[in-house]
């Protein structure tokens, strides 16, 4: 390959920047009266939907988002964390708890969430992850029927366009020509190889984790598209950008969903549109694909949800459901640094600032440019059943090749007080480092969003009651220790590995790297990794916690569903965004059943 010149890479920029801007679906600026389906939300799986349901020539469908366009900088994988802070993202905080999240402003986790095309698809770190077979069984045993690991593994490969050749070539688990592109990253540290040495070397196995069996490493499998971000609207709005059925409204923030308070069926949506008011008719039905925070958020500023506390804000109910109950996530440690005595590690503004660096990005997208916010690797622990190879991952391990002192937004994303970063962090900026944040994978604990009041645009209160239960914390400190452990292998020590041992100024009552110590730590920098869901949960009529039952149609009402990550009812062992693109999948199969029209035989 020849070395790029800057000259012909910045027109390579171009390129992508025009082949962006032109990809996407354009604003409709005469939109009708009524469509057949209006989908609320063009985030992960809102895209989907809009692609499936188009597919039918005589539906209209109408696709409204609340943010704007895709920029191609936001496509660039080394920048996924400053994309939080554009006007991409809806920007929420948890509310301070005092037993989570210590270590940020304000006692608060901040809580990103896309607001443009593509939703928090065009936000992530693009790690794909399916999930265990034993989350989709764990479903269907309550109740959801068709929901199995049987059942919804079609849908997964329906998607799914497997770049890599070698996993490709496992046509059991894997798929070719689908709308989603998955592919390795283009560029690996040597901390990264070093970590999945210290799997091998520790006695664990190099796994294709979107298979049967997660326990064990891997290199990240992306979401991204020649080295760029691929995106929900990328991969599934962009190729039918033509179809004349489906119509686009962005920066469209609609408010409420219009029932008829006596027939209980969903005629329509009103939205806001440059300051003006819409009111758009369903002959159909209205999809809401809002998010696990905006879906609650408008069922329950529509009249549907807990009957005292919508009463409470003066809100007539129209149906009495458990909306916004059952929030989980992942939640995680952050800030566990290991400092090297090479210049190996991803460090963001070096990265920058060397024009090889975005040349060779512009040109041929590859290079440190096309790593997802540092992400590299992974691995799944089965804690308590450890030398089980089909185990059931209780722990995931991230490896980021970089950490907090090597990426200047990494930092602020999370809002950490400036005096522990001072304290803790600063003293060690010149040196190489590198990160391991341990995540909990099926927490016990369960949150909830409630409506701060009845103005549509005031953000919803939301509490994730992280660590309700000691055994969450319990388990993550499995997780810390076993980060430690890979630290010592021989291939981590080659680069002389050492764990940063600075206390956090919280915590300095524990004896660092005591199981208090680190139950103080988490505490203190408590990570979210973003897989807020269950917040609309799916369930059979006699769950009584149920908002939607298993063909997603809110209990109650006539022609709502729910298609998106708030309708997980138990949270899957991995990354949330392929198992939304599931439900999406399976959800457009649904709507299309329910109304008659034959579905490729998947289900
Ligand atoms: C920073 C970050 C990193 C993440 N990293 C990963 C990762 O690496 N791997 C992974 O698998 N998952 C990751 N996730 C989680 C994953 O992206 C989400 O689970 C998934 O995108 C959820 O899809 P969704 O369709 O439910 O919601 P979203 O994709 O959030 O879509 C909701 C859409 O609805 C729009 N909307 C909301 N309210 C309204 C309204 N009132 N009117 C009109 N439009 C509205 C929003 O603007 C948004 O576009 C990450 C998430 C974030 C935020």
């Amino acid at each position: 390959r020849s070395k790029p010149s800057i000259v012909g890479s910045f027109g390579n920029v171009l390129t992508d920047l025009m082949k962006q801007q032109e990809s996407e679906p354009k604003e409709e600026r005469h939109l009708m009266h009524e469509y057949d389906f209006i989908i609320v939300g063009a985030g992960s799986a809102g895209c989907i939907l809009a692609n499936r349901l188009t597919e039918v020539p005589e539906w209209k469908v109408l696709l409204i988002e609340a943010g704007g366009q895709e920029t191609f900088l936001m496509d660039i994988p080394i920048l996924a964390s400053f994309t939080q802070f554009t006007s991409a993202n809806w920007n929420y905080k948890t509310v301070p708890s005092g037993t989570s999240c210590l270590g940020f402003r304000n006692a608060q986790c901040k809580y990103p969430r896309g607001k443009v095309m593509g939703g928090s698809s065009t936000l992530n770190y693009m790690v794909y992850t399916r999930g265990h077979p034993k989350d989709y069984d764990k479903w269907a045993a309550d109740g959801n029927e068709g929901w199995s690991y049987e059942d919804v593994f079609p849908y997964f490969m329906k998607s799914e366009d497997m770049t890599i050749p070698e996993l490709a070539k496992d046509t059991k688990h894997h798929s070719t020509g689908g709308y989603l592109t998955i592919s390795y990253t283009p560029y690996r540290t040597p901390l990264a190889e070093a970590f999945i040495q210290s799997g091998l070397e520790t006695g664990q196995n190099v796994v294709d984790y979107n298979t049967d069996t997660l326990i064990g490493f891997s290199f990240i499998q992306s979401t991204m598209q020649n080295g760029t971000r691929c995106s929900s609207s990328k991969a599934f709005l962009h190729p039918i950008r033509n179809r004349k059925n489906l119509h686009v409204t962005k920066m469209s923030t609609v408010t409420k969903i219009l029932i008829h308070p006596e027939t209980k069926q969903a005629e329509g949506v009103q939205f806001v549109r440059g300051g003006k008011r819409y009111i758009i008719r369903a002959s159909k039905e209205i999809i809401l694909s809002s998010g696990a925070i905006n879906s609650p958020q408008l069922l329950m500023l529509s009249g549907i949800g807990p009957r005292r506390h919508l009463e409470s804000l003066g809100i007539k109910v129209i149906q009495n459901l458990d909306v916004g109950y059952n929030l989980m996530d992942h939640m995680a440690l952050g800030g566990l640094t290991f400092i090297v005595n090479q210049s190996i590690s991803l460090r963001t503004d070096n990265i920058l600032r060397n024009p090889d660096n975005i040349a060779n990005y512009f040109a041929y997208h590859k290079g440190p440019i096309s790593v997802a916010g540092g992400c590299e690797a992974l691995a799944f622990y089965d804690l308590k059943d450890p030398k089980n190879p089909q185990g059931y991952p209780d722990i995931e391990l991230i490896f980021l090749g970089g950490s907090f002192v090597s990426e200047r937004t990494l930092r602020e994303n999370v809002g950490i007080r400036p005096e522990l970063y001072n304290s803790v962090y600063k003293p060690i900026e010149q040196y190489d480092t590198w990160t391991v944040v341990p995540m909990l994978m099926r927490p016990k604990s369960r949150g909830r969003i409630m409506l701060r009041d009845r103005n549509p645009f005031h953000k919803p209160l939301i509490d994730p009651n992280y660590f309700q239960y000691d055994e969450d914390l319990d388990t993550l400190v499995g997780g810390v220790k076993k980060a430690i452990e890979l630290s010592k292998t021989k291939g981590f020590q080659e680069f002389g590995t050492k764990l940063h041992d600075t206390p956090i100024p919280g915590c300095k009552k524990h004896v660092f790297g005591s199981d208090d110590y680190w139950r103080c730590a988490i505490r203190h920098l408590t990570f979210t990794i973003y897989h807020v869901s269950g917040t609309c949960k799916m369930g059979p009529k006699w769950d009584s916690g149920a908002v939607v039952d298993p063909r997603l149609r809110v209990y109650g009402i006539k022609g709502l569903r729910v298609v998106d990550a708030s309708i997980i009812p138990e949270i899957p062992v991995g990354h949330t965004n392929g198992p939304t693109y599931m439900i999406a999948e399976k959800g457009a199969d649904l709507i299309k059943q329910d109304w008659g029209v034959t579905t490729n035989n998947i289900t």
